[in-house]
């Protein structure tokens, strides 16, 4: 990150619409690198005060606890991130409708809520830029997914990008290509996870202790993670490397595939792909009600 990235992030105040997991782990990496000061930084939810207190002891941001505080945080506040579930969102955007600037930049990281959803539910073209990213953000390893609306400005722009390379990787996508982001990384980290607990549930069935089950998992997933980083190779010839013929990978791998490895995980990309379309769909549909 380069330090006009970072400066273009130190001079914008944010405020977090919805201050829940995935917004903790970005505003966790944006404070721990120092790349912002947290002072710079509101918080807000619908109604539990106490998290928004312990964000404020953790990391030093500001908590906005009234309704005379959020909504004068959300009229001053440059950057608005929209951090609640689908499910919350078109009623929360709507009521941002009466307190935006027009010059106010909208970041969603909403699952399948799309730009012209948000148009829709503000009544006009604010600045949006869509996002999908993933928790990984907490310890500046996130991977994040970007698209633009088209009165995003250049320097919004650069912020946005300044922002999520903050906390990790960035892809500047087109917005039809964001669930496929949705499909690979937002929820990625949570197949890792899957592999995981079902290598350690193995590694406990052959005899291993739970504690050396897991060490040796956590050192394998991240090893081979980090060998595909540095060495460049594809994940297909690193593999090729383990399997020597005839051999005990050999014999997983075949056992993998008589269980469609490949194929579910396949399956479950293109289905998480298809789930953020559906939950668009219905937030899309508020929207229309609303009219
Ligand atoms: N958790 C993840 O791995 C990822 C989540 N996302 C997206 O991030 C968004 C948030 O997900 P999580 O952080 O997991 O959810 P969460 O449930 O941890 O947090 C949501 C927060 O929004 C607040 N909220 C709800 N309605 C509100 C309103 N009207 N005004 C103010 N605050 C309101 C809630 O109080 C809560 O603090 C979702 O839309 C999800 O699709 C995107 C990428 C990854
Ligand atoms: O499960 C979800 O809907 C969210 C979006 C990406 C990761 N978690």
């Amino acid at each position: 990150m380069s330090n006009r990235d970072a400066s273009s992030l130190g001079k914008n105040t944010l405020i977090f619409y919805g201050a829940g997991s995935m917004a903790e782990a970005i505003l966790r990496g944006l404070v721990e690198a120092s790349l912002t000061s947290p002072n710079n930084i509101t918080v807000m939810n619908r109604s539990n005060a106490d998290r928004l207190l312990e964000l404020e002891r953790q990391y030093g941001v500001v908590p906005a606890t009234t309704e005379d505080l959020k909504k004068s945080a959300l009229t001053s506040a440059d950057v608005i991130i929209l951090g609640m579930k689908p499910k919350d969102s078109a009623n929360a955007i709507k009521a941002l409708q009466p307190l935006l600037r027009p010059e106010q930049l909208i970041v969603s990281v909403i699952a399948g809520l799309s730009i012209s959803t948000i148009h829709q539910l503000l009544g006009r073209e604010q600045p949006v830029v869509r996002t999908m990213p993933n928790t990984s953000s907490t310890i500046g390893l996130g991977a994040t997914g970007i698209s633009f609306s088209a009165s995003v400005s250049a320097s919004q722009r650069e912020f946005a990008l300044a922002m999520f390379n903050a906390v990790g990787l960035t892809a500047v996508v087109d917005e039809p290509l964001i669930e496929a982001v949705n499909g690979v990384s937002g929820s990625g980290p949570a197949y890792v996870y899957y592999l995981m607990e079902a290598m350690i549930n193995a590694g406990v069935q052959l005899g291993l202790t739970p504690e050396a089950a897991k060490d040796l998992t956590v050192q394998t997933v991240r090893g081979a993670a980090e060998m595909v980083f540095t060495t460049g190779e594809n994940p297909g010839e690193l593999r090729r490397k383990v399997t020597s013929p005839n051999g005990t990978t050999q014999a997983a791998i075949e056992t993998l595939d008589h269980y469609s490895f490949q194929e579910g995980m396949n399956k479950a990309i293109v289905r998480c792909a298809d789930r953020a379309r559906e939950m668009g769909d219905a937030i899309r549909a508020e929207a229309v009600d609303s009219k």
